[in-house]
Protein backbone atom coordinates (compact mmCIF):
# COMPACT_ATOMS: atom_id res chain seq x y z
CA UNK A 1 0.00 0.00 0.00
CA UNK A 2 1.70 3.02 -0.96
CA UNK A 3 2.90 5.65 1.74
CA UNK A 4 -0.06 8.51 0.67
CA UNK A 5 -2.72 6.28 1.03
CA UNK A 6 -1.56 4.95 4.18
CA UNK A 7 -0.54 8.33 5.50
CA UNK A 8 -4.55 9.57 4.63
CA UNK A 9 -6.10 6.10 6.08
CA UNK A 10 -4.49 7.16 9.06
CA UNK A 11 -5.73 11.08 9.01
CA UNK A 12 -9.13 9.40 8.26
CA UNK A 13 -8.94 7.66 11.73
CA UNK A 14 -8.14 9.66 14.00
CA UNK A 15 -10.84 12.37 12.65
CA UNK A 16 -13.27 9.17 13.34
CA UNK A 17 -11.68 8.21 16.46
CA UNK A 18 -11.11 11.54 18.17
CA UNK A 19 -14.21 11.62 20.16
CA UNK A 20 -13.28 7.81 22.02
CA UNK A 21 -10.99 7.21 24.47
CA UNK A 22 -7.46 6.62 24.06
CA UNK A 23 -6.72 2.51 24.49
CA UNK A 24 -3.36 2.72 23.64
CA UNK A 25 -1.12 0.75 25.97
CA UNK A 26 -3.54 -0.33 28.72
CA UNK A 27 -5.42 -4.11 27.91
CA UNK A 28 -8.72 -4.36 27.78
CA UNK A 29 -10.86 -6.78 29.94
CA UNK A 30 -14.70 -6.42 28.32
CA UNK A 31 -17.23 -8.59 30.10
CA UNK A 32 -20.26 -9.62 27.98
CA UNK A 33 -23.12 -10.26 30.39
CA UNK A 34 -25.28 -11.94 27.35
CA UNK A 35 -28.92 -12.52 28.57
CA UNK A 36 -27.42 -15.43 31.83
CA UNK A 37 -29.29 -15.60 34.08
CA UNK A 38 -26.94 -13.67 36.41
CA UNK A 39 -26.85 -10.72 34.18
CA UNK A 40 -30.29 -9.07 35.41
CA UNK A 41 -31.63 -7.25 38.61
CA UNK A 42 -28.71 -7.44 42.18
CA UNK A 43 -27.34 -10.99 40.36
CA UNK A 44 -26.11 -8.18 37.28
CA UNK A 45 -24.96 -5.24 39.27
CA UNK A 46 -23.28 -7.09 42.13
CA UNK A 47 -20.75 -8.38 38.96
CA UNK A 48 -20.72 -4.50 37.89
CA UNK A 49 -20.02 -3.57 41.73
CA UNK A 50 -16.89 -6.04 41.44
CA UNK A 51 -15.59 -4.98 38.50
CA UNK A 52 -15.86 -0.96 39.68
CA UNK A 53 -13.90 -1.88 42.36
CA UNK A 54 -11.00 -3.65 40.50
CA UNK A 55 -11.38 -1.23 37.95
CA UNK A 56 -10.75 1.55 40.78
CA UNK A 57 -7.84 -0.83 42.08
CA UNK A 58 -6.26 -1.42 38.19
CA UNK A 59 -6.83 2.13 37.35
CA UNK A 60 -4.59 2.94 34.46
CA UNK A 61 -3.34 -1.11 34.32
CA UNK A 62 -6.52 -2.41 32.71
CA UNK A 63 -9.93 -0.87 31.15
CA UNK A 64 -12.65 -2.81 32.33
CA UNK A 65 -15.81 -2.52 30.19
CA UNK A 66 -19.31 -4.48 30.97
CA UNK A 67 -21.40 -4.95 28.18
CA UNK A 68 -24.55 -5.54 29.92
CA UNK A 69 -28.41 -6.41 28.66
CA UNK A 70 -30.18 -3.02 27.79
CA UNK A 71 -32.44 -3.26 30.67
CA UNK A 72 -29.65 -2.77 33.37
CA UNK A 73 -28.12 0.14 31.38
CA UNK A 74 -29.82 2.69 33.94
CA UNK A 75 -28.79 0.89 37.07
CA UNK A 76 -25.79 -0.10 36.28
CA UNK A 77 -24.27 2.75 34.84
CA UNK A 78 -25.65 4.51 38.27
CA UNK A 79 -23.40 2.45 40.29
CA UNK A 80 -20.08 2.43 38.08
CA UNK A 81 -17.67 5.19 37.10
CA UNK A 82 -14.43 3.40 36.22
CA UNK A 83 -15.71 0.37 34.59
CA UNK A 84 -17.50 1.29 31.55
CA UNK A 85 -21.25 0.31 30.74
CA UNK A 86 -21.83 -0.46 26.93
CA UNK A 87 -24.63 -1.61 25.30
CA UNK A 88 -24.79 -5.29 23.76
CA UNK A 89 -25.96 -3.81 20.81
CA UNK A 90 -27.78 -1.00 18.83
CA UNK A 91 -30.29 0.11 16.00
CA UNK A 92 -28.88 1.99 12.95
CA UNK A 93 -32.21 4.75 13.41
CA UNK A 94 -32.34 8.27 15.23
CA UNK A 95 -34.97 8.35 17.74
CA UNK A 96 -38.52 7.94 16.16
CA UNK A 97 -41.39 5.76 15.05
CA UNK A 98 -39.24 2.85 15.53
CA UNK A 99 -40.99 0.24 18.03
CA UNK A 100 -38.84 -2.05 19.81
CA UNK A 101 -35.40 -0.84 18.55
CA UNK A 102 -32.40 0.95 20.33
CA UNK A 103 -31.01 4.01 19.19
CA UNK A 104 -27.52 5.40 20.09
CA UNK A 105 -29.14 8.55 21.63
CA UNK A 106 -31.42 6.38 23.86
CA UNK A 107 -28.12 4.10 25.15
CA UNK A 108 -26.32 7.39 25.49
CA UNK A 109 -29.33 8.76 27.64
CA UNK A 110 -29.58 5.64 29.77
CA UNK A 111 -25.66 5.85 30.82
CA UNK A 112 -24.11 3.42 28.52
CA UNK A 113 -20.75 4.57 27.34
CA UNK A 114 -20.94 2.74 24.27
CA UNK A 115 -21.88 -0.33 22.76
CA UNK A 116 -21.01 -3.84 21.22
CA UNK A 117 -21.81 -4.61 17.34
CA UNK A 118 -22.22 -7.43 15.61
CA UNK A 119 -21.42 -9.87 17.87
CA UNK A 120 -21.89 -13.43 16.78
CA UNK A 121 -25.41 -14.14 18.57
CA UNK A 122 -26.46 -10.81 17.09
CA UNK A 123 -25.16 -10.21 13.55
CA UNK A 124 -26.00 -7.06 11.51
CA UNK A 125 -24.75 -5.87 8.11
CA UNK A 126 -21.35 -3.95 7.35
CA UNK A 127 -23.21 -1.00 6.03
CA UNK A 128 -25.37 -0.65 9.37
CA UNK A 129 -22.10 -1.11 11.26
CA UNK A 130 -20.39 1.62 9.62
CA UNK A 131 -23.86 3.39 10.21
CA UNK A 132 -23.68 3.24 14.02
CA UNK A 133 -19.95 3.33 14.23
CA UNK A 134 -19.56 6.54 12.74
CA UNK A 135 -23.09 7.89 15.06
CA UNK A 136 -21.74 6.91 17.78
CA UNK A 137 -18.49 8.77 17.00
CA UNK A 138 -20.22 11.76 16.82
CA UNK A 139 -22.07 11.19 19.91
CA UNK A 140 -19.32 10.79 21.70
CA UNK A 141 -20.07 6.81 22.31
CA UNK A 142 -17.17 4.03 21.80
CA UNK A 143 -18.16 0.75 19.61
CA UNK A 144 -16.97 -2.71 19.97
CA UNK A 145 -17.21 -4.45 16.62
CA UNK A 146 -17.06 -8.20 16.84
CA UNK A 147 -16.22 -10.20 13.79
CA UNK A 148 -16.25 -14.33 13.67
CA UNK A 149 -13.07 -14.12 11.65
CA UNK A 150 -9.54 -12.37 10.69
CA UNK A 151 -10.94 -10.81 7.22
CA UNK A 152 -14.08 -9.49 8.99
CA UNK A 153 -12.35 -8.18 11.51
CA UNK A 154 -10.07 -6.42 8.98
CA UNK A 155 -13.36 -5.25 7.04
CA UNK A 156 -14.61 -4.22 10.44
CA UNK A 157 -11.23 -2.07 11.44
CA UNK A 158 -11.46 -0.13 7.86
CA UNK A 159 -14.47 1.34 9.58
CA UNK A 160 -12.46 3.03 12.61
CA UNK A 161 -14.67 1.81 15.64
CA UNK A 162 -13.27 2.10 19.13
CA UNK A 163 -11.82 -1.77 19.09
CA UNK A 164 -12.48 -5.08 17.01
CA UNK A 165 -12.91 -7.91 19.01
CA UNK A 166 -12.24 -11.17 16.91
CA UNK A 167 -14.15 -14.75 18.03
CA UNK A 168 -14.59 -17.85 16.49
CA UNK A 169 -18.00 -18.91 16.71
CA UNK A 170 -17.31 -22.42 17.33
CA UNK A 171 -15.37 -21.88 20.71
CA UNK A 172 -18.08 -19.38 21.80
CA UNK A 173 -19.41 -20.63 25.55
CA UNK A 174 -17.28 -23.69 24.85
CA UNK A 175 -14.32 -23.37 27.58
CA UNK A 176 -12.16 -23.71 24.95
CA UNK A 177 -10.11 -20.72 24.55
CA UNK A 178 -9.08 -19.05 21.09
CA UNK A 179 -5.79 -18.09 22.59
CA UNK A 180 -4.86 -21.97 23.16
CA UNK A 181 -7.45 -24.03 20.48
CA UNK A 182 -6.95 -21.50 17.23
CA UNK A 183 -3.95 -19.30 18.38
CA UNK A 184 -3.43 -18.27 14.38
CA UNK A 185 -7.05 -16.60 14.41
CA UNK A 186 -5.07 -13.72 16.91
CA UNK A 187 -2.45 -13.22 15.01
CA UNK A 188 -4.06 -13.70 11.05
CA UNK A 189 -6.01 -11.07 12.88
CA UNK A 190 -3.17 -8.63 13.91
CA UNK A 191 -1.73 -9.07 10.79
CA UNK A 192 -4.70 -8.31 8.65
CA UNK A 193 -5.65 -5.60 11.05
CA UNK A 194 -2.76 -3.85 11.14
CA UNK A 195 -2.97 -3.22 7.14
CA UNK A 196 -5.79 -1.62 6.91
CA UNK A 197 -6.06 0.28 10.84
CA UNK A 198 -2.87 0.58 12.36
CA UNK A 199 -4.04 1.77 15.80
CA UNK A 200 -7.41 -0.19 16.41
CA UNK A 201 -7.36 -2.26 19.95
CA UNK A 202 -7.55 -6.22 19.01
CA UNK A 203 -9.80 -8.16 21.77
CA UNK A 204 -9.70 -11.94 21.24
CA UNK A 205 -12.97 -13.67 22.63
CA UNK A 206 -14.00 -17.40 22.79
CA UNK A 207 -13.92 -19.90 25.33
CA UNK A 208 -11.86 -17.66 27.24
CA UNK A 209 -11.87 -19.15 30.56
CA UNK A 210 -8.65 -18.65 33.20
CA UNK A 211 -5.85 -16.01 33.94
CA UNK A 212 -3.84 -18.09 31.71
CA UNK A 213 -5.87 -18.14 28.23
CA UNK A 214 -6.23 -14.54 28.72
CA UNK A 215 -2.33 -13.53 29.41
CA UNK A 216 -1.47 -16.04 26.33
CA UNK A 217 -3.45 -13.80 24.34
CA UNK A 218 -1.88 -10.71 25.23
CA UNK A 219 1.39 -12.53 24.52
CA UNK A 220 -0.07 -13.27 20.99
CA UNK A 221 -0.19 -10.08 20.25
CA UNK A 222 -3.78 -9.41 22.00
CA UNK A 223 -4.70 -5.72 23.12
CA UNK A 224 -7.68 -7.50 25.51
CA UNK A 225 -10.20 -10.23 25.91
CA UNK A 226 -13.99 -10.39 25.38
CA UNK A 227 -15.36 -12.67 28.15
CA UNK A 228 -18.72 -14.15 28.90
CA UNK A 229 -19.28 -17.47 30.34
CA UNK A 230 -16.52 -17.67 32.92
CA UNK A 231 -17.99 -14.81 34.72
CA UNK A 232 -21.10 -14.64 34.36
CA UNK A 233 -21.59 -18.67 35.00
CA UNK A 234 -18.99 -18.45 37.86
CA UNK A 235 -19.50 -19.88 41.10
CA UNK A 236 -17.37 -16.52 42.43
CA UNK A 237 -17.31 -13.95 40.16
CA UNK A 238 -15.32 -11.86 41.67
CA UNK A 239 -12.49 -14.67 41.48
CA UNK A 240 -12.40 -15.09 38.62
CA UNK A 241 -12.75 -11.07 37.74
CA UNK A 242 -9.64 -10.90 39.88
CA UNK A 243 -7.83 -13.88 38.11
CA UNK A 244 -8.11 -12.71 34.80
CA UNK A 245 -7.42 -8.96 36.10
CA UNK A 246 -4.14 -9.94 37.43
CA UNK A 247 -2.88 -12.01 34.97
CA UNK A 248 -3.79 -9.38 32.18
CA UNK A 249 -1.71 -6.87 33.95
CA UNK A 250 1.04 -9.05 34.28
CA UNK A 251 1.45 -10.39 31.06
CA UNK A 252 1.17 -6.74 30.11
CA UNK A 253 3.80 -5.50 31.84
CA UNK A 254 5.71 -8.63 30.91
CA UNK A 255 5.45 -7.41 26.95
CA UNK A 256 6.09 -3.86 27.58
CA UNK A 257 9.60 -5.19 28.92
CA UNK A 258 10.70 -7.02 26.11
O1 LIG B 1 -18.91 -11.93 23.96
C1 LIG B 1 -18.31 -12.88 24.46
C2 LIG B 1 -18.04 -14.06 23.72
O2 LIG B 1 -19.07 -14.51 22.93
C3 LIG B 1 -17.29 -15.11 24.46
O3 LIG B 1 -18.17 -15.94 25.17
P1 LIG B 1 -17.50 -17.03 26.14
O4 LIG B 1 -16.49 -16.28 26.97
O5 LIG B 1 -18.65 -17.54 26.96
O6 LIG B 1 -16.89 -18.06 25.28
Amino acid sequence: MGTVLLSSLHAYYTSRTEATRDYKGIPVLAVNYKAYPTAFGETGLAIALTAEKLAEEYDGIIRFILAVPATEIVRISESTDKALVYAQHADPVEPGAHTGYLPLEALKEAGAKGTLLNHSEHRIRLSDIDTIVRRATQLGLETLVCADTPTAAAAAAILSPTMIAVEPPELIGTGVPVSKAKPEVITSTIQLVRMVNPDVPILAGAGITTGEDAATAIKLGANGVLVASAVMKAKDPEAKLLELAEALAKAAEKKSQQ
